[in-house]
């Protein structure tokens, strides 16, 4: 028996237009996100891959984006559930930042660091600033857990055990899963399931609105490595896109 999970990274946000650092900064869908959020409502619908249920971040780009493409599918009615840890990177002091001035300012060695680096952090929020995320309700339960910056392996750190609890359980039972999220925590995700090492996930970059289904084995491993995107024509060009952010 195999196990079919969908990924979704969100559609084009506000912020992702502007080419700003965005993290776990809480920015809508613009016109063109919400239309990838359609088609990619529609490529589910026509794989026939229909979702029984939703797990999502916190942020209203992914869970909008969800909520679209279930639409489309006609399985807006599926049950959801949401988890911080499915929350794009805290991208601490850089949220809100430009990234093609960051590139400018920097350099290109430390900005890729802070970027695709595995364990090098930006440098954290300070407190209280302006796209800190310092009191808010959603947030409220976190205590120590709250992040002020993180790194990749900060990101799978704090995914891996909603992924045991929450979506095991779920693929396990046999239920098609759809997990919307963000470029960085379904990086932490598929490097996880394909096992990918610490260097070359600095290459792997997730296109937005774009569906990747992987079809798991038993031991939860992906029957095809690197699963396959409904559209991998459109995939392939739009994480090139994504690759070259900030030049
Ligand atoms: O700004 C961010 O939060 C992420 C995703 O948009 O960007 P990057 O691809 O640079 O990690």
């Amino acid at each position: 028996m195999t196990h079919t999970l969908v990924l979704l990274r969100h559609g084009e946000s506000e912020w992702n237009a502007k080419n700003l650092f965005t993290g776990w900064v809480d920015v809508p869908l613009n016109e063109k996100g919400r239309g990838e959020a359609v088609r990619g409502g529609e490529l589910i619908r026509e794989s026939g891959l229909l979702p029984d249920v939703v797990h999502t971040s916190l942020l209203r780009r992914a869970i909008n984006t969800a909520a679209i493409s279930l639409d489309v599918a006609d399985r807006h009615w599926i049950p959801v559930r949401r988890s911080w840890r499915l929350n794009e990177r805290h991208y601490g002091a850089l949220q809100g930042k430009n990234k093609k001035q960051t590139l400018e300012e920097y350099g290109e060695e430390q900005f890729m660091l802070w970027r695709r680096s595995f364990d090098v952090p930006p440098p954290p929020i300070e407190p209280g600033s302006e796209w800190s995320q310092d009191g808010d309700p959603r947030y409220a339960d976190l205590g120590d857990e709250m992040p002020r910056t993180e790194c990749l392996k900060d990101v799978i750190e704090r995914f891996l055990p909603y992924w045991e609890s929450a979506i095991v359980p779920d693929l396990r039972a046999g239920l098609v899963t759809l997990v919307a999220a963000h470029g960085n925590s379904l990086r932490a995700l598929v490097k996880h399931l394909d096992g990918i090492s610490d260097e070359d996930i600095a290459g792997l970059n997730i296109p937005t609105g774009m569906p990747l289904v992987y079809e798991l084995d038993d031991d939860l491993e992906p029957t095809v490595p690197g699963g396959r995107y409904l559209d991998p024509d459109a995939a392939a060009a739009a994480a090139a896109a994504v690759a070259n952010q900030g030049r």
